[in-house]
């Protein structure tokens, strides 16, 4: 060990054996040398044995101090800790003082305050709920002046309040009714603010121990007869309030503290402080006494308490704000916030606990024909709602003006005459948009949740099955329930092919189960003629559907390939939103030029031409150039831009679609 470390474990021996140290002040030496032996330890002056050995010796002592009953030479006395606060200390280790002396302390507001309320019988200055202190045991009312002016007795004691609960609240509470954290000599401010009600003179209070020193010249606590209430009272919860340390809380075990010092110093190595690391004081304190144990101060277990409250608050909150949104949102009349979230109209599973603590008139009445699904499946099946993303217009739809006709034919009108769109002139319950990929299936899908004003359900293929056996059937039919108790409702299924692919005899039974399901309720939905239910499939595989799920989607519409027309709206709605210099006869060359495209080949194609500007910047200046000196997008752009993008969709790929449509399409 060092020299200076040798100069100062010398004198703090020779100050420990002097026989003139408090308890406190030999136990603070005994902790300094552990502490000493844990740096040296860390730092490597010590070898892990000696370290093991030396620190299991002044563990065991200072433990010993802590334990001791006896006032002259331990500290097993809470009473005397708790006191320090009022003499401007909590212990002699910590060189903390409050402002809070033991000649100001009565001058302070609330104990005025507390004061004049004690000599106005039976007043209080707070709710009694919010009063909770318990130090003591038996009750005794005494002289409440005394009490009060000259100080806590010596045997402080719980007074039960008239209309307070008739049992005691548990032991070690108090602080809890402290509204805020607060620590120090505020928080027993506030604890003394609370207290008056609750305190009184014990007049056959228990002695307080010789050499205590008394808190207003009292002992606030029993004797040593009565140490262990006052040890679990005060030491672990409450008294982490009077004197707001933890330190001796785990001394009411003192066999773990031991188990703490005595273990072997490998497992406790990591428990170490590291050379040079500042440790916080209390978790430095905490760590001597037991990091592992559960410990909270009572502050600590308020804030938990409060976060807590808060949570569970926060949920049951936004579950009413749950139910009070779904109310204003559910069915086709809801707002469609673009960035709005679908909220279930059910409680979640794990707020049905609670749901008694919902106000009943905040749930949205969950509908008789739902009833029999499971919650769980029901706020899945809402989730898919589609209540955000961007709107989108049939005019941002380029060309498709037959697709875009029908649908509007099919979806738009019978939602706006549902009274001449019957019989024969009933709407069809199921729509195929079928076409190589990126030609606006999805597109279309979105148009229709935003136009049509019918409830939207975007279901993805994966969301209907689940590996759980029986459950996809479930989901599948829950869908068509929830649709049904929503009308008009469209549910759109996108890449509809992986759910209704052919049934072939490898398949997996649960799949083949779902795909039966769907067909069943889509027929269901068919023959209806109240149900107002479109199922809009989307695929750009239409040879894998099943034949029994092509009949049921009966209009199946071909999305093909953007024509010229399409493909120079496309161009001119992208290069509206960007500086471009494209004149009409350069727009002619690229629309020339792009035959073969998808509408998302061409949306491609002018990304990457609206990139040209950037790439004619030298590196140089691109930090420093300005947005309004980029120049605009040329011709030229789209010239290079086209020797990088292909068309995505080869002309096999076109024949087999055309074939298709020729064979099972509806359209021209
Ligand atoms: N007709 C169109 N008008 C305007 N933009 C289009 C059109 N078709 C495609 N696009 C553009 O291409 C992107 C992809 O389109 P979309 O996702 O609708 O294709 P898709 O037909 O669903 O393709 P897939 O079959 O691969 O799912 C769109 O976001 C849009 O930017
Ligand atoms: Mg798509």
């Amino acid at each position: 060990m060092s020299r200076a470390h040798l100069d100062e474990w010398q004198r703090r021996s020779f100050d420990i054996s002097s026989g003139s140290c408090t308890p406190e002040q030999t136990a603070d030496a005994y902790r300094a040398h552990v502490l000493s032996i844990q740096y040296a330890w860390a730092s490597a002056e010590l070898s892990p044995a000696g370290a093991a050995s030396l620190l299991r010796t002044y563990s065991e002592w200072y433990t010993a101090v802590l334990d001791s009953d006896d006032p002259l030479t331990g500290l097993n006395n809470y009473a005397e800790s708790a006191l320090h606060l009022a003499r401007n200390q909590k212990n002699h280790s910590d060189k903390w003082e409050s402002s809070l002396t033991f000649e100001n302390v009565f001058n302070l507001p609330c104990v005025q305050r507390m004061m004049q309320a004690r000599s106005k019988e039976g007043s209080l200055l707070v709710d009694p709920a919010d009063v909770n202190i318990t130090v003591g045991g038996e009750v005794s009312r005494g002289d409440e002046k005394g009490s009060a002016v000259s100080g806590p007795p010596p045997g402080l004691k719980r007074e039960p309040l008239a209309h307070g609960p008739a049992a005691p609240p548990p032991r070690a509470e108090l602080g809890r009714g402290v509204s805020n954290p607060l620590s120090g000599a505020v928080e027993w401010a506030r604890a003394l603010e609370v207290a008056p009600p609750r305190m009184s003179l014990a007049q056959n209070a228990p002695k307080a121990p010789t050499g205590s020193t008394p808190m207003f010249g009292h002992n606030i606590f029993s004797s040593t007869g009565n140490a262990s209430v006052s040890q679990s009272s005060v030491g672990c919860t409450s008294g982490s309030n009077v004197h707001n340390q933890p330190v001796f809380c785990s001394s009411t075990n003192p066999s773990k503290r031991k188990n703490f010092y005595s273990s072997g110093t490998e497992s406790n190595r990591s428990s170490f402080p590291s050379q040079g690391e500042q440790e916080p004081r209390e978790r430095g304190r905490r760590g001597e006494e037991g990091v592992s144990t559960n410990f909270r101060s009572a502050q600590e277990q308020f804030i938990v308490d409060q976060q807590k409250k808060h949570s569970h608050q926060g949920q049951r909150g936004s579950a009413a704000n749950v139910a009070a949104i779904t109310k204003k949102c559910l069915g086709a009349n809801r707002s469609r916030g673009v960035a709005s979230k679908f909220v279930p109209p059910m409680p979640r599973q794990e707020e049905e606990g609670n749901s008694k603590e919902y106000a009943p008139q905040d749930m949205q009445p969950v509908d008789e024909r739902l009833k029999n699904f499971e919650p769980k499946i029901i706020e899945l099946i809402m989730g898919e709602i589609m209540d955000h993303g961007p709107p989108v217009a049939w005019d941002d739809i380029a060309g498709l003006e037959f697709a875009k006709a029908t649908i509007k034919e099919i979806v738009v009108w019978p939602m706006l005459r549902p009274d001449i769109f019957t019989g024969l002139r009933g709407p069809p319950k199921g729509i195929l948009l079928f076409g190589p990929p990126g030609t606006g299936k999805t597109l279309i899908g979105k148009c229709i949740a935003c136009q049509s004003g019918a409830t939207f359900f975007s279901i993805s293929a994966s969301s209907l099955t689940s590996k759980w056996v029986g459950e996809g059937e479930k989901m599948v039919r829950a869908l068509f329930a929830i649709a049904r108790c929503h009308q008009p409702a469209v549910i759109f299924i996108d890449e509809i092919d992986s759910l209704l692919s052919q049934r072939t005899d490898g398949e997996h039974d649960s799949s083949r189960r779902i795909k039966t399901e769907f067909l069943v309720q889509l027929d269901g939905a068919a023959t209806s003629a109240e149900d107002r239910i479109l199922v809009v499939g989307a695929t750009n595989r239409p040879q894998e559907i099943d034949e029994a799920a092509r009949r049921r989607l009966a209009k199946r519409l071909y999305i093909p390939l953007p024509e010229a027309e399409a493909r120079r709206q496309i161009v001119t709605n992208l290069m509206s939103h960007e500086k471009s210099q494209l004149g009409a006869d350069e727009m002619e060359k690229v629309v020339q030029s792009t035959e073969g495209f998808s509408g998302a080949d061409m949306t491609q194609l002018c990304c990457e031409a609206a990139l040209g500007p950037i790439r004619s910047i030298s590196l140089s200046d691109i930090a420093t150039i300005s947005a309004e000196q980029v120049r605009p997008i040329l011709y030229s752009d789209f010239q290079e831009a086209l020797k990088t993008v292909r068309p995505s969709v080869s002309s096999k790929d076109l024949e087999s679609y055309e074939e298709w449509n020729k064979t099972f399409g509806c359209g021209r």
